[in-house]
């Protein structure tokens, strides 16, 4: 594999919603050990160039590539390669903590310790009770402890930051950090500030 294979290539990519076109012309390279934040006003488009990049929604124009394969039109992406977290968390609301986690684990193949997961995310002690009588802040705190379990290189994270206090900001900034130190890749949007101690976050603005 080159060097320019091996992580996520974004050439001339434009995406659209119905008839407007979003962005366009956009190019870009994720290698291992990189990490993106993605900023922009509200609507001009983060979410909907995470999922195209996630190869969840069709572009416009360009083309995205993980290890030199098209996310669109080839089985780029080999389980474990990506984690996509979107904006809704992602828990069963009738489950807990860590039964919504133990069906990912299972779906995703990944390994790691749940409650070591949870513990690092300070959310230990609500780990047992349904997701739907947790805070804002301790469901997303809870959904973000499958960072501690997902081996996956590529992490697209949309606002993981949202509705945390700063302590957890902190934890995340962390593991972010410690993703991208061990040769994995992450892009991000985020609007509040999200640190990632010594790693050098580059910005795209859209
Ligand atoms: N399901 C949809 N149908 C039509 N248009 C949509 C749909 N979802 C989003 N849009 C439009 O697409 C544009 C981009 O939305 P997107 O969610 O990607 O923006 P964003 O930058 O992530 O916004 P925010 O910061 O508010 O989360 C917005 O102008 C929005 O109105």
């Amino acid at each position: 594999m080159t060097q320019s294979s091996a992580g996520l290539t974004v050439q001339s990519l434009a995406c659209a919603r119905g008839r407007r076109v979003l962005f366009e012309q956009l190019d870009m390279t994720l290698m291992p050990g990189q990490a993106v934040r993605v900023t922009g006003d509200n609507g001009r488009g983060k979410t909907t160039l995470l999922r195209t990049l996630a190869g969840l929604r069709l572009p416009h124009a360009g083309r995205v590539c993980w290890a030199g394969r098209d996310v669109h039109t080839e089985d780029a992406f080999a389980d474990g390669d990506l984690l996509y977290l979107g904006h809704e968390n992602a828990l069963n609301p009738d489950l807990t903590a860590v039964e919504n986690l133990t069906a990912l684990r299972a779906l995703h193949g990944c390994r790691g310790d749940i409650r070591a997961g949870l513990q690092r995310f300070g959310v230990e002690a609500t780990a047992d009770r349904p997701c739907r009588t947790l805070s804002a802040g301790q469901r997303r705190r809870s959904a973000l402890a499958r960072l501690c379990l997902d081996g996956a290189r590529l992490w697209l994270l949309d606002e993981p930051a949202a509705a945390l206090d700063a302590a957890a900001r902190q934890v995340l900034g962390d593991v972010i950090g410690a993703h991208v130190a061990a040769g994995g890749l992450a892009l991000f949007t985020t609007h509040e500030a999200l640190e990632i101690p010594q790693t050098p976050v580059r910005s795209l603005t859209l």
